[in-house]
């Protein structure tokens, strides 16, 4: 099988104060198509470096980034978002806030074709959307004509979340993605993002700080720590973890 991604070596290397960083340290990796992989790692490890590098925000600078048998290493992130979607921490990032919910759907719909919004696309495509909200948690498709930012975090998030999966992107980044909600709203989503990713077979990478959501959900558990890969769980020794487990990877 060919790997959907194959990062070969990458580092990265920044100047502080005259002395050289290296926030990833020659970093190798094969993610697999279906592959749902959980990134841990304490505060500084990395892990929004590896994510900005894997996206195109950052160039490695050494190393290769191999995408279903091509190489993308200096491909930019624009360049990539064809492939890969992103969603990130910050509920903020990512809907266009003046625009209403059904807009904003419609817009990610149609992301990389033309970008003119005409109010009789949306009528034409307002039953699909409407069937579309109703299987979306924290109550969203009771909000399909108000305005992005009248939203509350939950929704807004499950929004963003919608609209990063609704073209099954050939990767999906989740940049901590439930970390700014609250348990239920988390939970909920968290549980919606499980079913999809299921659903649609997607290829995943998620950081979270979340122990319990780290056990509970994906098929690989990855932990990085100082810009290295310090452990590679697969789904069956992921099954046999515990928090305490992890605790000792994080504070190794
Ligand atoms: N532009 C920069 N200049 C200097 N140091 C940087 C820069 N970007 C990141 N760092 C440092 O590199 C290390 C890795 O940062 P990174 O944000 O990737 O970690 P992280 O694992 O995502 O952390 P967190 O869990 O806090 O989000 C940290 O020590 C950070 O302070």
């Amino acid at each position: 099988m060919t790997p959907r991604m194959t990062l070969n070596q990458i580092s990265y290397q920044i100047s502080d104060d005259n002395d050289q960083k290296q926030l990833l340290d020659q970093l190798s990796l094969d993610i697999n198509p279906g592959e749902f992989v959980v990134l841990l790692g304490a505060n500084g490890a990395g892990k929004s470096t590896f994510f900005n590098t894997v996206a195109g925000d950052l160039t490695p600078t050494s190393g290769q980034i191999i995408f279903n048998g091509q190489e993308i290493t200096k491909q930019s992130a624009q360049q990539r978002t064809r492939l890969i979607s992103r969603v990130y921490q910050d509920p903020k990032l990512g809907t266009a806030a003046d625009m209403t919910v059904a807009e904003n759907i419609l817009l990610a719909m149609r992301r990389g074709q033309r970008r003119r919004l005409l109010p009789r696309r949306l009528k034409q495509q307002l039953p699909q959307i409407k069937a579309l909200a109703k299987t979306l948690p924290n109550h969203l498709e009771q909000q399909l004509n108000r305005p992005v930012s009248a939203l509350s975090g939950g929704q807004r998030q499950t929004l963003n979340f919608l609209m990063a999966t609704i073209q099954k992107p050939e990767l999906l980044l989740l940049d901590e993605h439930t970390s700014a909600l609250d348990a239920v709203s988390s939970q909920a989503l968290m549980a919606f993002t499980d079913q999809t990713i299921q659903d649609n077979q997607l290829t995943c990478l998620m950081i979270t700080h979340d122990l319990e959501d780290a056990l509970r959900y994906g098929n690989r558990l990855l932990v990085l720590k100082a810009g290295q890969l310090i452990a590679d769980f697969n789904a069956v020794e992921q099954q046999q973890l515990t928090t305490e487990k992890l605790l000792n990877y994080l504070n190794a």
